[in-house]
């Protein structure tokens, strides 16, 4: 008698995984190393920017007080003092109808709290002296940039858990972060179980085919945040394969199988995680694809049985994996985002199960649309080429239409959500 497997809900086969899920460790790395890496700590600004009042256009500091009634028909003039170019610093007081040639960046005298800007002057000059003329009245404060106007002292700029971008780098770099508190990679082992897989640069041969989910999932893996371990293909057999894994665990925070998960002869990770006595949380998931889904705890390392289908070990790692890797990130939306859309195709096949569809997404008339990216069975690969959606097509008995409004969770985005579920 094949055994009959008990399906549970997507939610609470989450929620199952998520109570073993633990927090990261910080690490410091060189800036130059922090692309794409996550936030361990609160990025705080360590000084004022910018720390002095600088001019933001090229042109002339003065004291606005002495513009008062200049116009076209009453144009002023002021001594130009000095010039300061940026990284320079005033070195004379400003008196009264006096001004200093300044440019962009470069600190302000502080007597002066107006610029006027170089176009709106004209050069004269008398007794061998510079004196500029303008017709018009400078408001105190007009085109100054004036202290911590970008940030002050002590403000939290980015939150720990953040995805580093470029414009995070920059912030990095303005406060002098050399070196930056990134969570540490959680290690992430990964097997490929099945006889007939092919090496990617075998030809192809009867009956066999070539290896795609170990490429894949070490592509999630990275995109993730984490780091692959791969050991390599497991062939169907038992004593092999339970060696292989028991020795892998060791080395690894997490440890992810494709294939050998559902009730086939040679599907043999159900035997391998009773062998090393692992706590099976469930073996089927109400869910297609990816309902073979078996996830394992080994005292605190969780054991990913992932179903050898490429979709189905596609969608197993997004919504399973993913949060465990983002959890150890310091992240406190470790799911994938989810966003509303409409569904730009019909979706007529009714299934019991809850549908992730492999979906493209894009706008029209500013309206999100989802459409599905290929065929929708667990064994296609093709589909998942052209997807950045997952979209969520509920069970129950009825098809989707288009235009109906669905939801869709984002595989490239960075922002995640609490709980989408
Ligand atoms: N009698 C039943 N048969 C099946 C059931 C079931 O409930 N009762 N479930 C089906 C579902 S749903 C899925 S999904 C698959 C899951 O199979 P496994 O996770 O056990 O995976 P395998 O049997 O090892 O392989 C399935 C399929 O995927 C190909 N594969 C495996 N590894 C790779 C790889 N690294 N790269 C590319 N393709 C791979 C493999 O050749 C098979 O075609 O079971 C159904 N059967
Ligand atoms: O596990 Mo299967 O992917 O539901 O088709
Ligand atoms: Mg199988």
């Amino acid at each position: 008698m094949v055994e009959r497997r008990t399906p549970i809900s997507v939610s609470d086969a989450v929620i199952k995984v998520m109570s073993k899920k633990q927090a990261g460790e910080a690490e410091w790395v060189p800036i130059d190393q922090c692309d794409r890496r996550f936030l361990a700590k609160d990025i705080v600004a360590t000084h004022d920017v910018p720390h002095f009042n600088r001019s933001p256009y090229d042109g002339f500091a003065l004291r606005s007080i002495d513009t008062a009634g200049a116009s076209r028909e009453n144009p002023l003039e002021f001594e130009v003092i000095e010039e300061l170019g940026a990284g320079m610093v005033p070195t004379r007081p400003v008196n009264p109808f006096q001004a200093v040639r300044i440019m962009t960046g470069t600190q302000m005298p502080v007597e002066c709290d107006a610029v006027i800007m170089l176009e709106l002057t004209q050069d004269i000059e008398k007794d061998g002296r510079k004196y500029i003329r303008f017709k018009r009245s400078l408001k105190k404060g007009e085109n100054v940039s004036f202290q911590g106007e970008d940030a002050s002292e002590g403000e939290v700029l980015v939150k720990k858990g953040t995805a580093i971008n470029p414009g995070i780098k920059a912030v990095l770099a303005t406060f002098g972060y050399d070196k930056v508190p990134v969570a540490k990679k959680p290690i992430i082992g990964l097997f490929a179980t099945g006889s007939e897989l092919l090496d990617v640069s075998d030809p192809i041969e009867p009956g066999k085919i070539r290896n795609s989910n170990s490429y894949m999932i070490s592509s999630q893996i990275n995109r993730a945040g984490a780091e692959v371990v791969y050991f390599g293909k497991l062939v169907d057999e038992l004593e092999v394969s339970y060696e292989a894994i028991e020795n892998a665990l060791k080395k690894v925070d997490i440890l992810i199988t494709t294939g050998g998960v559902s009730v086939g002869d040679f599907d043999l990770l159900p035997d391998i995680y009773q062998r090393l006595g692992a706590e099976v949380f469930f073996n089927k998931v109400g869910m297609r694809p990816g309902s073979v889904t078996t996830i394992a705890a080994l005292q605190n390392k969780l054991l990913f049985g992932l179903s050898g289908n490429p979709s189905a070990c596609y969608v197993g790692f997004e919504l399973f994996v993913r949060p465990i890797i983002r959890t150890m990130l310091f992240s406190e939306k470790p799911h994938l985002q989810k966003v509303q859309a409409a569904l730009g195709a019909d979706f007529k096949k009714p299934n019991p199960f809850t549908r992730f569809v492999r979906t493209k997404l894009s706008f029209e008339d500013g309206q999100l649309v989802v459409v599905p990216s290929g065929m929708d069975k667990s064994n296609i690969t093709t589909s998942l080429a052209g997807s950045d959606s997952l979209t969520i097509l509920p069970g129950g008995t009825r098809g989707f239409e288009e235009g109906d409004t669905v939801d869709a969770l984002l595989l490239d985005d960075q922002e995640g959500s609490s709980w989408p579920w």
